[in-house]
């Protein structure tokens, strides 16, 4: 086994494109409340796709699984996701968005190119690639909320106010941590040194996918 906790380890590995993720431009000015709002809206749109598909991802999860304890927790995120996407379709619609809308957007090469490599790295690995894969999208999104939490803090009329407080809330901080701890589980039954590398490859690209999807919203406001 590693020193570290094998998520810690990976995060080391990959230091400096979490910084990218976590602390990309989109979210320094979505703290500062500057972000545009046409960046945010593409990041909406996106993200309803992002969703469809990362649903699909947890139901590999399960099919992946060998235990009830690892299916109950696919189960969980399956059932966390279509939860977290009603959400999601009721803040579009208070940003001018509606179902059609959102069902009409042509995916993004940026969501494309992160779902699917994850459904990849899920289905030509076994259940710990996979949830290596699914990391820095459900962690990442805990430590981003608690860094732009007190933004909102200071000014309950900030515009990202909703967005932000749904992942600082303790439920999802929560929820963030039982995936850490699931890492920890499935790294204590199949992790080996030996897979360390291909282990850092996966949570590397899907932290840098993370960031292009940052980049994304960005760019669409030109
Ligand atoms: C690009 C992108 N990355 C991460 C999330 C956050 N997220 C997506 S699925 C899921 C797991 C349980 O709901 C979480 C936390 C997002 N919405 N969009």
């Amino acid at each position: 086994m590693t020193e570290l906790p094998l998520f810690d380890l990976l995060k080391s590995q990959a230091a400096d494109h979490w910084q990218d993720y976590t602390r990309h431009e989109f979210l320094r000015q979505m703290g500062h409340g500057s972000l545009p709002e046409a960046a945010f809206r593409e990041y909406l749109i996106q993200d309803y796709l992002f969703l469809i598909q990362f649903s699909r991802a947890y139901a590999l999860a399960a099919y992946k699984s060998r235990e009830f304890a690892d299916i109950r927790a696919a189960q969980d995120g399956l059932a966390a996701i279509v939860s977290e996407t009603d959400l999601h379709v009721r803040l579009c619609a208070r940003w001018g968005l509606s179902p059609e809308d959102l069902e009409a957007a042509e995916e993004h090469q940026s969501t494309v190119a992160y779902t699917r490599f994850v459904l990849d790295a899920g289905m030509s690995g076994d259940l710990l690639d996979l949830h290596v894969a699914l990391a820095p999208c459900v962690i990442g999104y805990a430590e981003i909320a608690q860094w732009l939490a007190p933004a909102v803090e200071a000014n309950p009329e900030h515009p990202y106010a909703e967005w932000i407080s749904e992942y600082a809330s303790e439920e999802y901080q929560s929820a963030a941590r039982a995936a850490v701890e699931q890492i920890e589980s499935l790294g204590r039954r199949s992790y080996t040194e030996a897979r360390l590398p291909e282990l850092t490859r996966v949570f590397s690209t899907a932290t840098r996918m993370e960031s292009a999807f940052w980049q994304m919203g960005l760019d669409a406001a030109g």
